[in-house]
């Protein structure tokens, strides 16, 4: 019988499991949802035992519905939400307290006294990071600092720390393994991206020591295999990287240059640098694509907090659609906002701001304004942040000399709204293609995995996989651009800097 790839997406909000064939194509999925704590505002956790749980039974229950067994498996890849923090004993496997999630501002106030004292130069140096608690290395620390007997025991190497494809790789070699892969260690603030190591400057600036730390490996290779009775056969676990880096491999942007958005809760937009480390200049992060063999690939990065999570609004908060695939429909029922723009900055604004105290904000409301106006620009509010990221991107790497972009590739849940694509080409100015297969994360798991036990041969068998499913071209004069971000611009200033207490998240603006 011939072999499949089993790809497991551990994401925020739910675990997947996918099987793919040798072409690259969907055989079967399963996912499952699980809890969000939001214990404090500007607090979210996961109970990390439940995603393990989640994530094992939709591996089996994924299995189950292709009709396969686990011997047919050919390797095993991971995919994660990248930056949130568990840690767990060695010797029990115990996790010490809940994990503490990518969105979770508890460690805000460390990093602004990192800041104060002079620090963060050093850390955007060598991790290409900004100083924001999104990352890792803060969330670490608040850890040993706040689980009582955390820090001796850390000290004493009788603790593991770990992202979650560390915590899934730990579990599926039932605690054979404590590693992590580079593009994950990228996000922690911990490591090095130029030596590809962990920096002991760094850690000691966070007070983390050295025995928490998981190994970096490659982002494709043979870690080793799932324990005796787990799945029914020893399956090799041969591919690990964060999620909208997987992405990255599964839009097979896989030359400097290309570039890909993922809709999803947030947006991300990641343009492949090769092995040039690019610098910002407006605050994108620099950040480890994958690690191939012992080569570094980068990418420039905008990270935007806020953006399915806008539909999500319209539906829960404001009830103005039952579903989020209604938005489309409602946006489409007027031909233009009304006047209205919509700043989702719900969760204080990512890139290229990273203004923690910035807020949603609606300007230009009118005794005519509709429902149906507010859908427009709240799909016009997702396109406009990603319209800025992309030109601040375009601006570092044409410094460099590189071209400028000819496509954005998209992927995500909203990806499948036909108007916000529309409507981000008309904002970008470039044209935005879809992939057929838009589970992309997953995809490119499942490559880095096929190619480290030879499933697949190279970089031009999984380039040559890529089908378009449609291109939304451009409808829009430079000028009209302008102008559209012209007035965009003047609407984030009046969001920014409007919260005034230390956390920038309440629970349920995190959600
Ligand atoms: N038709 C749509 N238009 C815009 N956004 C959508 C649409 N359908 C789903 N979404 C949004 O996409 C997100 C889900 O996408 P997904 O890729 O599963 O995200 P994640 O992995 O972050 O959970 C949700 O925030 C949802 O509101
Ligand atoms: O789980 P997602 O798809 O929302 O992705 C989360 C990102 O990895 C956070 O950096």
């Amino acid at each position: 019988m011939s072999k499949f790839i089993l790809a497991l997406d551990q994401g925020t909000t739910s675990s997947r499991a996918i099987v793919f064939d040798r072409a690259g194509a969907v055989v079967a999925a399963a996912q499952k949802e699980f809890t969000q704590f939001f214990p404090q505002p500007g607090w979210v956790e996961h109970d990390a035992q439940e995603i393990w749980g989640t994530q094992v039974g939709v591996a089996q229950e994924a299995l189950t519905r292709a009709g396969l067994r686990a011997a047919d498996v050919a390797a095993i890849g991971i995919t994660n939400q990248r930056e949130t923090v568990v840690i767990w004993e060695r010797a029990s496997g115990r996790p010490i307290h809940r994990a503490i999630v990518w969105q979770d501002r508890r460690t805000a106030p460390l990093c602004d006294s990192l800041r104060a004292a002079g620090h963060e130069a050093t850390f955007q140096a060598k991790t290409g990071l900004v100083l924001d608690a999104y990352f890792s290395g803060t969330k670490v620390a608040w850890l040993l600092d706040h689980v009582p007997g955390a820090r001796q025991q850390a000290e004493r190497g009788e603790l593991a720390f770990g992202t979650m494809d560390s915590w899934l790789t730990y579990n599926l070699t039932g605690g054979e393994l404590h590693i992590t892969d580079a593009s994950n260690a990228s996000r922690t603030l911990l490591f090095n991206i130029h030596t590809g190591d962990w920096d002991d400057e760094l850690l000691a600036l966070l007070n983390i020591p050295r025995a928490v730390l998981p190994q970096v490996r490659a982002s494709s290779e043979v870690y080793g295999e799932t324990a005796e009775g787990l799945l029914g056969a020893r399956v090799p676990i041969a591919g690990i990287a964060g999620d909208q880096q997987a992405a990255t491999f599964g839009q097979a942007c896989l030359k400097r240059g290309m570039a890909k958005n993922t809709y999803g809760t947030g947006c991300f937009l990641l343009m492949n640098t090769a092995q040039e480390a690019v610098t910002s200049q407006h605050r994108l992060l620099t950040t480890v694509a994958w690690r191939l063999g012992q080569q570094l690939t980068y990418a420039l990065e905008g990270s935007v907090f806020t953006a399915g999570a806008t539909v999500q609004w319209l539906r829960d908060g404001l009830g103005i659609i039952r579903e989020s695939g209604d938005v489309e429909a409602l946006a489409a029922s007027v031909e233009n906002s009304g006047g209205v723009t919509l700043v989702p900055a719900f969760a204080g604004l990512g890139a290229p701001y990273w203004d923690p105290h910035a807020r949603g904000t609606m300007l230009g409301l009118t005794r005519g304004t509709t429902a149906a106006h507010i859908a427009r620009a709240a799909l016009e509010g997702v396109t406009m942040q990603v319209a800025e990221v992309l030109a601040a991107m375009e601006q570092d790497v044409s410094s460099q000399g590189s071209p400028a972009l000819t496509e954005l590739r998209v992927d995500g849940g909203g990806s499948r709204n036909d108007l916000m694509m529309q409507l981000q080409a008309d904002i970008v100015g470039v044209p935005v293609v879809r992939p057929k297969i838009t589970e992309t994360t997953a995809l490119g798991a499942a490559y880095l995995a096929g190619l480290a036990v030879g499933y697949w041969q190279d970089a031009g068998e999984i380039a040559a996989q890529w089908q378009e499913d449609r291109t939304f071209e451009p409808r829009t004069t430079a000028d009209e651009r302008g102008h559209r971000m012209e007035r965009w611009g003047r609407a984030v200033l009046r969001a920014k800097d409007w919260a005034q207490e230390d956390v920038s998240l309440t629970g349920k603006g995190a959600e």
